[in-house]
């Protein structure tokens, strides 16, 4: 059992240095498995969970695998892979598993997906997954709680995202790249992770042109090489960074930083009194006066990410009046809500909206982190609450933030990891 113990009021001041981002590096990995021969080299990869775990199902597929976790480095060579099955045991812990599936396909034929996970935001369908694969010419049979998806080749194809899928359109990427003619997503992602996982591919020797459009296409070519990749910054611990500095009224340097990953996020924290500036690749960020309320509507980059919704919750519980918060990605992302109502916050949630009614002053208690952001969240609270805040479980956040307790000590903050027999 992982806790965060969290003891509030200093202002956060320092250098804080942004890991690299979780939802590149996932990919990443499937994508270093679509590599027949060779060894693909991750650089700035991040010493996260849900990283070990998709070490781990890389390694039950037949992959062989070293994460150096001091250099930051993960060495994948995928010429050995054997086996179509992603077992439950590790799949189900991580959302990431989903993306082995393409490169089980190429390299196998087959893909037995026997369950995969990730936060407990509400629905998390795959329809459009494996509504593209069949199109690519895969059959998909259910069969009670394993999905087996087989082909013989992949044929390209008209493809089109009803909305636009993160993993959907990375998944659909990947399932092109190997295959034979040329295919077009429509309503593709354009999250910067996307386009680095792009990036990634076509220096493997994908074709993939359209990327950051909402249209990509797609020529299929013979084989892809291992190539070294450096992952990069995780504009979503970014954005948690500079709201710590936020709900402290401190002043902090974050590495390697970039603002302009922040999309609709950073100009939220502006009108609500946070300055940034950019110095090169380090992003300066401080709050010296009183919060002022938000709106804020979540939506695919580079409108608000859905990720720093509850952390941005935390902040309104700060500000002087009501802000308004409408979750327009998930359907079941508001239960953070009743954990800072714990603490003291006043937040009402009818359906998919909620009003954070500020200020009120927080108070350290017992709280559940429900899932990874809504984790981070409540270290925010922490951090800004009388007395002392225990949060559980602290692996739900640990699958996403690298070093966190580390990190923030460096800023002055008071917050420990403790890790107990469960
Ligand atoms: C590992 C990873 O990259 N995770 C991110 C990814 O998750 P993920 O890729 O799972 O999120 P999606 O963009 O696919 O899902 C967004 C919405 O689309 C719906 N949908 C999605 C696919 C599908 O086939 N059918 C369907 O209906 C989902 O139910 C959800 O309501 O993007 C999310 C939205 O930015 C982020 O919160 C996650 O951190
Ligand atoms: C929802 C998240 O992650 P995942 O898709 O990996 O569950 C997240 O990072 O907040």
């Amino acid at each position: 059992m992982v806790r965060y113990r969290v003891r509030g009021g200093n202002a956060l001041r320092g250098t804080a240095f942004i890991q690299g981002a979780k939802n590149a590096v996932l990919p990443m990995i499937g994508a270093a498995l679509l590599a027949a021969k060779g060894r693909t080299v991750l650089r700035n990869v991040p010493i996260i969970e849900d990283v070990r775990r998709a070490v781990e199902l890389a390694e039950a597929i037949g992959a062989k695998v070293e994460l150096h976790e001091a250099e930051r480095t993960l060495v994948i060579d995928a010429s050995t892979l054997s086996s179509p099955v992603l077992p439950a045991r590790i799949a189900r812990r991580f959302r990431g598993s989903v993306l082995f599936v393409p490169a089980l396909l190429h390299r196998l034929g087959e893909a037995v997906i026997e369950g995969v996970g990730g936060c407990n935001l509400g629905s998390r369908n795959l329809d459009f997954h494996y509504l593209g694969y069949k199109r690519l010419g895969a059959a998909v049979v259910e069969e009670d709680t394993v999905i087996r998806v087989k082909t013989s080749g992949f044929t390209g194809a008209k493809l089109y995202l009803d909305t636009p899928s993160h993993t959907g359109t990375e998944n659909l990427i990947m399932a092109a790249v190997l295959g034979r003619g040329t295919t077009v997503i429509e309503n593709a992602a354009l999250e910067p992770e996307v386009l680095d996982v792009i990036d990634m591919l076509t220096r493997m020797g994908a074709k993939i042109s359209g990327g950051g459009t909402g249209f990509i296409t797609v020529e299929g070519v013979e084989e892809l090489a291992a190539v070294e990749h450096t992952v990069m910054p995780d504009r979503l611990d970014a954005g948690v960074f500079a709201m710590a500095a936020a709900v402290t009224g401190g002043e902090v340097n974050l590495v390697g930083a970039e603002l302009d990953h922040l999309g609709v996020v950073r100009y939220k924290l502006e009108q609500m009194g946070v300055e940034f500036a950019s110095h090169g690749a380090v992003l300066h960020v401080r709050r010296d006066r009183p919060l002022r309320p938000i709106n804020v509507i979540t939506d695919t980059y580079p409108g608000f990410a859905t990720d720093l919704q509850s952390p941005i919750m935390t902040v309104a519980c700060l500000a002087d009046g009501a802000s308004y918060i409408h979750e327009r990605i998930f359907d079941g992302r508001f239960a953070l809500a009743s954990e800072l109502n714990k603490m003291g916050a006043n937040i009402e949630v009818t359906e998919n909206r909620a009003v954070v009614h500020g200020p009120t002053p927080l108070k350290g208690t017992q709280v559940t982190a429900h899932d990874l952001r809504s984790g981070i969240a409540l270290v925010l609270a922490g951090l800004i609450a009388e007395g002392e805040t225990v949060i559980e479980s602290g692996y739900l956040i640990d699958r996403g933030h690298s070093y966190l307790a580390e990190r923030m000590q460096a800023l002055g903050a008071d917050v420990v990891q403790e890790i107990s027999p469960s």
